[in-house]
């Protein structure tokens, strides 16, 4: 099991604008086509720029520009090398020039870099896009900056305009654009795989899928509403309503999924407890491979929670040290044993240490009392420490006594001598990957899942709508579960049109005779 402990880091250029990041999406259910807030009127739609590589000293910065004056800024800022001197040149779309790159008014030269031009709407934002490659030096990338602020019909993108341009060009709904977002975060090889699925379509694909059936669905209670009973073929309401209890069993599947693709978007919440000196911040430790947190002989040493995120064989784990739990009269302790009671309790995945020497006797384990209502939980996992303070005979009566715990998984290890650490880093990873990681039908890549709160509210209320659906008889008002549910499913791609439902009328059916 491979174990990789990484430090966070942001790119700030590729961070989308607020309104398009996590939980505010929710605000985005608009509910048609056309009144999109993300779609800018055209007196903002002036071409853009930013660099979009991380700035610092590398080989190369990618500085992009999006817009319809993009052929303009290439005319007066690129001078391909080799190419005969006109007025105007017309680079062919999706092809790198090597160039210099020129300042717009004294052609002073800037760089010697790589030009192309991807023409509309064959581009990320569907709009003229072009690209300078050019050195990645400050001084280097200062001055091509300068230069594009200094063109009027330019100005300098907001954080994420790009993607929005896209989404407003409708080359990326929302989960695409989520999927994006999420894969410039990834940190873990599974993150990688759930967030290139989304940003590929896959649960677009199934979403737009998803709608089409409920509106086929609604098409045939549309029939029923507009046309007398004999017009119309006996059994269409129970044909319906067949339909819309299969897409119920189709929004189940995807639900069911919905805890593990969470959890591989944003990491396994892994706390370390148990009482007092039983060697958390230990173990905190050698999960960290450095001295993150303070060791002391002292019970009570850790008060704050610490925090690690690593890569266990691909998936993203974040790692709690709390305060031991113990009855105490210090405020300040009092505090921390306050902060990791809440830690535990929000984690999905909790390990508890105890010090074999004060829970063992050699015959029975006798757990903390204070320890008792976090261990009640079904998904403890236990480590017994200092093995190396026991006689090896009795480390055998305890390893005897150790099923009776009931947990998910029981070690014996010593932290000091390192004695059952590799057997244990080793198994407990493979307990997280069997229940967190990748099911095998989802490592390539290709299946829909659902990774955001906000996609299983939206697949909740249309179960709820179709089920309404399913127990009203009055056709008129089964009809309007129907579009409540095409039209949770739209907010979560972000595209909602309900004048298309008209257009499928009839199309799976015979009317009369
Ligand atoms: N003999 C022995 N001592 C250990 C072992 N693991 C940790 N210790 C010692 O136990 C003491 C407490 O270790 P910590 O890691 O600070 O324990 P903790 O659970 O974080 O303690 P608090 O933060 O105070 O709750 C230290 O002196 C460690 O060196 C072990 O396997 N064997
Ligand atoms: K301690
Ligand atoms: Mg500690």
């Amino acid at each position: 099991m491979r174990l990789r402990c990484f430090e966070k880091f942001e790119i700030e250029d590729c961070a989308l604008p607020r309104d398009l990041t996590g939980d505010n999406f929710k605000t985005l259910g608009h509910e048609r086509s056309g009144t999109s807030p993300l779609v800018p009127s055209d007196a903002q739609r002036k071409t853009i720029y930013a660099l979009s590589t991380p700035p610092g000293k590398a080989g190369v910065a990618v500085i992009r520009i999006s817009g319809p004056d993009v052929l303009d800024v290439w005319n007066r800022m690129v001078k391909v090398t080799h190419a005969k001197q006109s007025r105007n040149f017309n680079p062919n779309p999706w092809r790198m020039y090597r160039c210099n790159v020129l300042h717009p008014d004294n052609k002073q030269v800037l760089d010697d870099g790589l030009a192309v031009y991807f023409k509309a709407p064959r581009s990320f934002t569907s709009e003229d896009v072009m690209e300078l490659h050019i050195h990645s030096g400050q001084a280097v990338i200062a001055a091509v900056l300068n230069a594009l602020s200094l063109l009027s019909q330019c100005r300098l993108a907001e954080p994420g305009e790009f993607t929005r341009r896209a989404f407003a060009a409708g080359s990326l709904d929302l989960t695409q654009v989520e999927g994006l977002k999420d894969l410039i975060n990834s940190e873990t090889e599974s993150q990688r795989v759930v967030a290139l699925s989304a940003m590929s379509g896959n649960l677009r694909n199934w979403l737009e899928q998803l709608r089409k059936d409920i509106i086929s669905c609604l098409s045939l209670v549309e029939a029923l509403i507009d046309f007398s009973e004999e017009d119309v073929e006996e059994g269409v309401h129970d044909e319906a309503r067949t339909r819309a209890r299969r897409i119920v069993a189709s929004i189940e599947t995807q639900l069911s999924n919905f805890h593990r693709g969470e959890i591989l978007r944003s990491g396994v919440k892994l706390a370390i407890f148990g009482p007092p000196n039983a060697g958390k911040s230990s173990l905190f430790n050698v999960l960290a491979q450095r001295e993150a947190a303070i060791v002391t002989s002292i019970p009570g040493t850790t008060r704050d929670v610490l925090e690690l995120s690593l890569d266990i064989g691909g998936l993203p784990v974040i790692v709690a040290d709390t305060a031991g739990l113990r009855h105490t009269e210090d405020v300040v302790e009092k505090i921390g044993i306050e902060r990791a009671t809440e830690k535990i309790t929000n984690a999905d995945v909790a390990l508890c240490i105890l010090p074999i020497p004060d829970v063992y006797d050699g015959r029975d384990i006798s757990m903390p009392p204070e320890l008792s209502s976090m261990i009640s939980r079904n998904d403890t996992y236990f480590l017994f420490n200092k093995s190396d303070l026991l006689q090896s005979s009795s480390i055998e009566n305890l390893e005897i006594s150790v099923p009776s715990l009931n947990a998910s998984g029981v070690w014996i290890v010593s932290l000091t001598t390192g004695a059952g650490i590799s057997k244990f880093l080793k198994e407990f990873g493979h307990a997280l990957q069997q229940r967190y990681g990748l099911l095998k039908e989802q490592q390539g890549g290709s299946e829909p899942l659902i990774t955001h709160a906000r996609h299983r509210v939206h697949l909740e209320n249309a179960r709820r709508f179709l089920e309404a659906f399913i127990d009203e008889d009055d056709v008129v008002l089964a009809a309007e579960e129907l579009r409540y549910a095409a039209q949770d499913i739209g907010k979560i791609t972000g595209r909602i049109d309900v004048e298309d439902v008209l257009d499928v009328i009839f199309r799976d059916f015979c009317i009369g005779k």
